[in-house]
């Protein structure tokens, strides 16, 4: 089966720093995939050279078998991959409602462009309601954007992800920044999205235990590079990967929470 993304090659290079490296890698539809790498392995550029945030300065990326390198991100989100908003995409004085609404509202207006205003208004609002019951948010449906705390803006953000109904999600790191109490509800939120069972899913995430109970498969990216991909287990007992990146992991982690 064709996979749903694919790139081939994939690199950008910043001046002479190559960020992203002949990175060669494909999902099939459905799937669940995390990216791992310590700090500055080139997580979030490949990110945005898949969602076309970024323009690779060598490799292709596929999408559905068809090259999209040469697609704005907005195209890219339009044709299918859609990427998690940043924060400052919300709109802060707005209630956490309407800016859900105005996410499905940009999906939608093609697809109700024929219908009268009030139905169109209350089917967006419809729409709008359920997502934010799926993302745990129904609690401050009227609340100002700006006066959530981090992680209710995070789920906020996932919502209007959401609402433009593509097949890829992209997330990249939904729990940065979150207290530790926060990250139990966006786990069960990304959960809920997986369990649905109609989204092909890629992760960025520090958070291992988070990873290894979500992904079907995890990449590795080490300086730009692919260094592993493969299931959790292949992953967690990769020579390569522990001496690179996994040990220094742990260490840090037990650091941090010493
Ligand atoms: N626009 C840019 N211009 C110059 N260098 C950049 C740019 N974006 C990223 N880089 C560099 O590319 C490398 C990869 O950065 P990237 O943010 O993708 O890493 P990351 O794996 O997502 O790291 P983190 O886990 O800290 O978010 C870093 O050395 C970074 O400084």
């Amino acid at each position: 089966m064709e996979p749903i993304i694919r790139t081939e090659h994939l690199s950008i290079q910043f001046g002479g720093h190559k960020a992203v490296d002949k990175v060669n890698f494909e999902m099939p539809e459905k799937h669940f995939k995390s990216i791992i790498g310590p700090n500055g392995a080139g997580k979030t550029t490949f990110f945005n050279l898949l969602s076309g945030e970024l323009k690779a300065t060598e490799g292709d990326v596929f999408y559905k078998g068809a090259s999209i390198s040469k697609l704005s991100s907005i195209e890219r989100t339009r044709i299918g991959l859609g990427r998690s908003f940043q924060i400052t995409n919300v709109f802060p004085n707005l209630t956490v409602l309407e800016n859900v609404r105005l996410a499905v509202q940009s999906k939608e207006k093609v697809r109700f462009h024929f219908l009268k205003h009030y139905l169109h208004y209350k089917k967006i609002t419809e729409k709008a309601v359920e997502l934010l019951e799926q993302v745990l948010l129904s609690n401050k449906i009227h609340a100002i954007a700006s006066q959530l705390s981090h992680g209710e803006k995070r789920k906020l953000e996932i919502a209007m992800l959401l609402a433009l109904d593509t097949e890829v999600l992209l997330l990249d790191e939904p729990t940065a920044g979150m207290s530790l109490e926060e990250v139990p509800a966006i786990l069960e939120v990304i959960k809920s999205i997986k369990e649905q069972g109609n989204k092909t899913i890629l992760l960025i995430e520090h958070k291992m235990d988070m990873i290894l109970d979500l992904s079907d498969s995890i990449m590795v990216l080490f300086n730009g590079k692919l260094l592993a991909d493969g299931t959790p287990t292949d992953i967690m007992n990769n020579a390569t990967v522990q001496n690179a990146y996994l040990g220094g992991l742990y260490d840090a982690e037990l650091v941090e929470t010493s």
